[in-house]
């Protein structure tokens, strides 16, 4: 794993409908922390991931990585980058028919040349490497197991092996815990804190889950109307600062917010 330094400068993001998703979102992330965004619906919580994943360009300001800026990074760079940085989302996005082995070795399709990437001829370092991340994640029982056939907590242990894969510095991860029961959702959260405190790795999550972000993050960043309004720790986060991210209307205190946000 390369560690790296995110920064993201004074970004605003408009869509062609002239909504105004994210205006003047300056924040830093360092190696090896778990920062949680966090915000009511429409807040830009998805935005702000899809451009820090380069599926969206940001209309003003800059992402720097590494102090380099994200546009600028030659070519090779930038796919250094994107090898860096791994997504796992709230449908999992894995291929239903095929076994847990086969989406984890998915991959590493990128690095491989044309003929076995084709043919799936993955070696036996990756296949290795594959399972043993499936046995990271709790899963070694069920490598030849169509995803179909999975639990949900199961698909996003699946979907986390395969983001392991690359051996990122960075984990995005969009609303993780979204289609998961409490339970699991906090079995997942469990993973993903120890992946960030045994391997180093970089865990910015998106979550409507405002207790379990308090409970697994470093640090919280919250969104309101495409604005940051709050980043700080759990400890700092009060009635007021619960009002100010998610508005008055919804929020009377902590505990009762804690309902009001779906928990
Ligand atoms: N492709 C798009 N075109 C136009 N407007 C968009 C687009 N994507 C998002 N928006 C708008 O940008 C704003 C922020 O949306 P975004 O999905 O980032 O919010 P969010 O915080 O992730 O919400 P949720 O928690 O409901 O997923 C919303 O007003 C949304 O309608």
């Amino acid at each position: 794993m390369i560690p790296i330094k995110l920064q993201i400068q004074h970004i605003h993001k408009a869509f062609k409908n002239h909504v105004t998703a994210l205006e003047d979102i300056s924040f830093s992330i360092s190696q090896g922390e778990f920062v949680s965004v966090i915000g009511p619906s429409g807040a830009g919580k998805t935005t702000l991931f899809r451009l820090l994943n380069g599926t969206e360009d940001c209309t003003k300001g800059q992402i720097l990585i590494d102090d380099h800026p994200m546009e600028n990074i030659r070519r090779q760079q930038k796919r250094q980058f994107k090898k860096n940085m791994s997504t796992i989302y709230q449908d999992f996005c894995l291929v239903e028919n095929s076994s847990c082995l086969e989406n984890v070795l998915t991959a590493t399709l990128p690095d491989m040349s044309f003929f076995p990437a084709v043919l799936g001829l993955y070696g036996t370092a990756r296949t290795e490497k594959a399972l043993q991340l499936l046995t990271r994640v709790g899963l070694a029982e069920k490598e030849q197991e169509p995803v179909k056939n999975l639990s949900g907590g199961q698909k996003q242990r699946t979907a986390i092996a395969r983001a392991l894969m690359r051996q990122p510095s960075l984990l995005l991860a969009d609303e993780p815990i979204a289609s998961l029961d409490p339970v699991t959702g906090r079995q997942i959260l469990s993973l993903l804190k120890d992946i960030q405190q045994k391997d180093g790795v970089t865990v910015l999550m998106n979550s409507h889950n405002l207790e379990l972000s308090m409970e697994f993050s470093h640090r919280l960043i919250g969104l309101n109307n495409g604005r940051i309004v709050f980043d700080g720790s759990p400890d700092e986060i009060n009635d007021s600062v619960i009002r100010t991210i998610y508005g008055n209307s919804s929020v009377c205190s902590l505990n009762k917010n804690r309902k009001d946000v779906g928990l």
